[in-house]
């Protein structure tokens, strides 16, 4: 029978990716609800094949009125991307953190408590984990959690809440825990599309700090797909971390970017860093790559250079 997904945060980055994801590779009906916040501008048009299996409902996971009224049915599974997602807006103001990212989570553990859906899949991240020393070993599914900025703190608080009503209510529940994504549709205040846009339009790209943070990146489609092989696959009350394997530092990272536009480093401008940036998150993949056999496939520089060809299109 064809499973009906509710998926939240669905005009966002990965949420858009996993929905057209899903769309040509399942039969699966979609319901996507999303706040359309600032971050949710990727309400695209799905093709007249697949109209009948999608539709869209604007909605604030974090008000339980406006949630029942997408419960019209019941679903097989909750895939809850939405959240506020990034760090630099939580240091200027940590409040809609708290209210989507633990609140809306909380409502839809309520959702599912009450028989609303079968099962609910949290998309969490490798910055609950903290931050690695340079020779410390990437983050396993088992590294105690220790946010140190309110975005993370937010994401690390909801996961708890999802363990927490597993361990309470058996509620049928699994995280996912994914490294830095890149790709299409990633709004420009993070560092690979906002270097992308600013080397096309010729202006100064911001470096944080020295730039020798480091970050483990993956391309979005790879993400997508641990996420569907966790939904087809995964078992109930387990973590999946979901990492790209490719370290790197926020200089390399731009100086391969301008490398691929032919673009000059002078562009590149040290600036103040980031309060309480992390250092380095590396993620340690084994669990979902010896259980489910998810490996990621496509390589930083081919996925930058599809993705700036998706900013070119776009006419950035
Ligand atoms: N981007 C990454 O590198 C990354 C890595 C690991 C995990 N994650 C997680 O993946 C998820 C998606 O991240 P993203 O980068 O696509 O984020 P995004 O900011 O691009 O998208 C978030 C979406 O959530 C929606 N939203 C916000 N508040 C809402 C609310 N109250 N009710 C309903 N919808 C709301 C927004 O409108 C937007 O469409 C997040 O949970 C994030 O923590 C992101
Ligand atoms: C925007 C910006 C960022 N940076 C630095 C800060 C970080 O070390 C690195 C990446 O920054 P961001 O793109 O903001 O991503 P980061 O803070 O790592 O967080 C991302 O990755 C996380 C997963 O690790 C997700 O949970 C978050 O939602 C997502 O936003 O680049 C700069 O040096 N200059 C910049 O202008």
């Amino acid at each position: 029978m064809t499973k009906h997904l509710l998926i939240t945060g669905g005009a966002g980055f990965i949420g858009s990716n996993f929905i057209f994801y899903l769309l040509n590779h399942t039969d699966y009906s979609i319901t996507n609800i999303d706040l359309l916040t600032y971050a949710g501008k990727n309400i695209e048009i799905i093709p007249q094949a697949q109209k009948s299996r999608y539709r869209f409902i604007k909605c604030d996971i974090s008000d339980p009125d406006q949630l029942s009224k997408v419960f019209d049915q019941k679903y097989d599974v909750i895939i809850n991307f939405a959240a506020e997602s990034h760090v630099d807006r939580s240091i200027q103001q940590a409040h809609p953190f708290i209210y989507t990212n633990i609140n809306g989570t909380f409502n839809l553990l309520e959702a599912v408590l009450s028989g609303k859906a079968s099962k609910f899949i949290q998309i969490s991240t490798d910055e609950v984990y903290g931050s690695l020393e340079p020779n410390d070993p990437p983050f396993t599914e088992k590294t105690p959690l220790a946010p140190n900025n309110p975005y993370s703190a937010s994401k690390a608080s909801a996961d708890l809440l999802v363990r927490a009503y597993y361990k309470t209510h058996q509620l049928p529940i699994m995280i996912t825990r994914c490294s830095n994504n890149f790709g299409p549709r990633q709004h420009p205040e993070k560092l690979i599309p906002k270097v992308i846009t600013n080397a096309l339009n010729h202006e100064v790209i911001p470096l944080y700090g020295d730039g020798l943070n480091i970050r483990d990146w993956i391309y979005v489609e790879d993400h997508c797909r641990a996420v569907h092989m966790v939904l087809e696959k995964g078992t109930i009350g387990e973590i999946y971390n979901i990492g790209g394997s490719e370290e790197l530092t926020n200089k390399q990272v731009i100086q391969l970017v301008l490398q691929q536009l032919g673009k000059d480093e002078g562009l590149i401008k040290h600036i103040e860093d980031r309060k309480g940036h992390d250092r380095r998150y590396a993620m340690n993949s084994s669990k979902i790559r010896n259980e489910l056999g998810w490996k990621p496939i496509t390589s930083f520089s081919e996925g930058i250079q599809k993705t700036i060809e998706w900013y070119k299109d776009k006419g950035i």
